[in-house]
């Protein structure tokens, strides 16, 4: 798992349909643009308080209703995440941590993806 969150995410991956919402994330299909055979993520972005983002207690843009994410639990978020990387994967029963990328649209975790998931 590389450690640079400043990568675009955009630049790596081509983002797809939705395939879930958390309490403070949103979770979208993916391809790994440069992967040779194409590998399907799941994106779990999550959008933090900041300076691209409305302050706390103020209205989400219209378009997104998702809830902020406070830097300290953002980063427990990732904390327990490579923790879990680092102790534990590869194991069939977790789901990989493949990479993290950050830009103004939030946070991504760049997830396995769980295909039993997609119905
Ligand atoms: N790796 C994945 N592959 C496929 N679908 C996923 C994956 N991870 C999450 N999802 C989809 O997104 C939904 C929300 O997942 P998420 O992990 O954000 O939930 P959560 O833990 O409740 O959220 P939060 O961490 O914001 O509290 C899931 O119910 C599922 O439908």
């Amino acid at each position: 798992m590389g450690r640079d969150t400043r990568k675009s995410l955009t630049d790596e991956y081509e983002v797809s349909e939705v395939l879930g919402r958390g309490g403070f994330s949103v979770v979208r299909k993916g391809i790994q643009k440069c992967s040779e055979g194409n590998t399907r993520v799941a994106i779990k972005t999550l959008r933090r308080f900041g300076p691209f983002m409305p302050s706390p207690g103020s209205r989400n843009s219209k378009n997104s209703n998702q809830a902020l994410i406070s830097n300290a639990l953002l980063t427990n978020e990732l904390l327990v995440m490579r923790k879990i990387v680092e102790d534990v994967s590869p194991h069939t029963n977790v789901i990989h941590l493949h990479d993290v990328c950050e830009d103004s649209g939030g946070v991504h975790l760049i997830l396995e993806l769980c295909s039993g998931l997609l119905g």
